[in-house]
């Protein structure tokens, strides 16, 4: 038994503990080692292959500006850790303080936690997180489905200009897109946005008096520009507006008296105004769609765009499968469909948080439509630095983006976002980007405020679109989850 004298040897090593129960404990320690190398060593492959790791980069594999945390180039491995835990967890419950590492008590008492270390540790790898290798922009590697057939992933930014994105061409099939737009007909779809359902009455005025408080901020008692705009945002989702459209409907104000004060905040029907706006400018929204869900479980054909979805990210289909978020289809109207810039998760829900995004075009859109990711800087514009800084820098970056005035015209981005990436849909292409950064434990940590996006009006045509999220945390069947694979026997 090998094993045994390395553990013998490393006991002698520890024997200058002090105290017993250092001494115990150094034992312990040990014997987990030599138990965690062992199985290390005489680990089976996984039945699911793990994906080549030339085109992978591992939390720390590759140290970019836009990873400051991950500076080492080996961290100590997850499994390792994940093994060790886990040992040590067991070690304890066998009451493991006064376990002496002989052959035989290694027997009794190592053997039967190694065998579930060896599952623990099979199951950990299955769901490592990783990152693709962007390399550069442009950088293309060919994947082969399980269908058979080849597919590019091809870099659109990578992290020197904001954030890692991806694009698949060809990901869902022909009939894939037609099966999904089938199983989701637009008449059965829900209006993304919630409507207000006070529709066109006015708000009490004691409500109206409480509100007022709330909103006017710097306590002069009036609401000015800023301020009305940010009520709008947060009561009403409008994101956009003129002040021709204000005035009229709002008492006293004109273009020369910009500011609301109490009384007429409380004469103006604002849930009139609202509705005036939904139907008059849907543009100025923060979305105008129609959306459903599609369960895994009720759709049997989702299972293979999960694995495709495995392939082409660099994960495994046991975790893309227990991460997934039920499929949500989307369509945008002709003539102004849209959603504004917006992160798909959000830095305060790290427990549960949408660790990316990859989103599918279901049809050609020959004009208007583009998916715009904000937060990328192709020209290196405004540096590396921008991708690393937080909610100061890109609440700014969010308010400029609101409006689709920061949409493309006539083909080009205008200012402040002519160096962004913007992609035109075409039935079948998927992009991928991440929204948070995989930490040194492997798991998905800080907030990309870079993975800032949007989709743009649509002109002539309709556009078809769905999402498939995969959170950093196991999701439930019930939660739209796909399900385990039974991998772990
Ligand atoms: O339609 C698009 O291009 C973007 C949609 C989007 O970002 C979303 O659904 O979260
Ligand atoms: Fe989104």
């Amino acid at each position: 038994m090998p094993y045994l004298k390395e553990i013998e040897e490393l006991f002698h090593a520890g024997n200058d503990h002090p105290s017993e129960s250092s001494k115990a404990a150094c034992l312990i320690e040990q014997c987990h080692t030599a138990a965690v190398d062992r199985i290390l060593e005489s680990e089976p492959k996984p039945t699911e292959p793990v994906r080549p790791q030339e085109t992978l980069i591992t939390p720390c594999g590759v140290v970019s500006a836009a990873q400051p945390e991950c500076k080492t180039t080996k961290p100590e491995s997850t499994t390792f850790r994940t093994a060790r835990a886990t040992l040590e967890e067991k070690a304890n419950q066998l009451g493991a303080q006064h376990l002496q590492c002989t052959d035989e008590k290694f027997k009794t008492h190592c053997e039967p936690i190694a065998k579930h270390v060896r599952l623990a540790m099979h199951a950990a790898e299955l769901r490592r997180f990783v990152v693709r290798d962007p390399v550069k922009i442009d950088h293309a590697v060919s994947v082969r489905l399980k269908d058979g057939r080849d597919v590019e992933i091809v870099t659109r930014s990578d992290f020197s200009t904001g954030l890692p994105v991806f694009e698949v061409q060809d990901l869902l099939t022909e009939e894939e897109c037609a099966a999904i737009r089938s199983a989701a007909p637009s008449s059965m779809m829900e209006e993304s946005l919630t409507d207000n359902d006070d529709k066109g009455q006015p708000i009490s005025p004691r409500k109206a008096a409480k509100m007022f408080k709330d909103l006017d901020e710097n306590r002069d008692k009036a609401l000015d520009a800023e301020e009305i705009a940010q009520f709008f945002r947060e009561a009403f989702d409008l994101v956009d507006f003129t002040w021709d459209f204000l005035t009229p409907r709002v008492p006293n104000l004109t273009k020369t008296n910009t500011k609301v004060r109490k009384q007429e905040f409380i004469a103006t029907n604002w849930n009139q105004l609202f509705a005036d706006a939904k139907k008059l400018h849907p543009e100025w929204f923060a979305r105008h769609s129609r959306q459903t869900w599609m369960m895994y479980s009720e759709h049997s054909f989702l299972q293979s765009v999960l694995d495709n979805v495995a392939a082409v990210t660099g994960l495994s289909e046991t975790l893309v499968r227990e991460t997934a978020e039920s499929m949500q289809v989307l369509v945008y109207p002709p003539n102004g469909g849209h959603y504004s810039c917006h992160h798909d998760t959000a830095p305060d829900y790290p427990d549960d948080a949408r660790f990316m995004t990859v989103f599918f075009f279901l049809n050609d859109v020959t004009e208007g439509g583009e998916t715009v990711l904000f937060g990328t800087d192709l020209n290196g514009t405004y540096g590396k630095e921008r991708a690393l800084q937080g909610e100061e820098v890109w609440g700014e970056i969010e308010s400029r983006c609101q409006s689709v005035a920061s949409c493309p015209r006539n083909g080009t981005m205008p200012p402040p976002f002519s160096t962004a990436l913007a992609v035109k849909p075409r039935r079948g292409t998927a992009l991928f980007w991440y929204n948070m950064a995989i930490d040194s434990k492997g798991q998905p940590g800080r907030f990309y405020w870079s993975s800032i996006h949007g989709g743009c009006p649509t002109r002539s045509e309709e556009k078809w679109a769905a999402n498939i999220w995969l959170h950093n945390t196991r999701q439930s069947e019930e939660d739209c989850g796909a399900g385990t694979l039974a991998v772990e026997k």
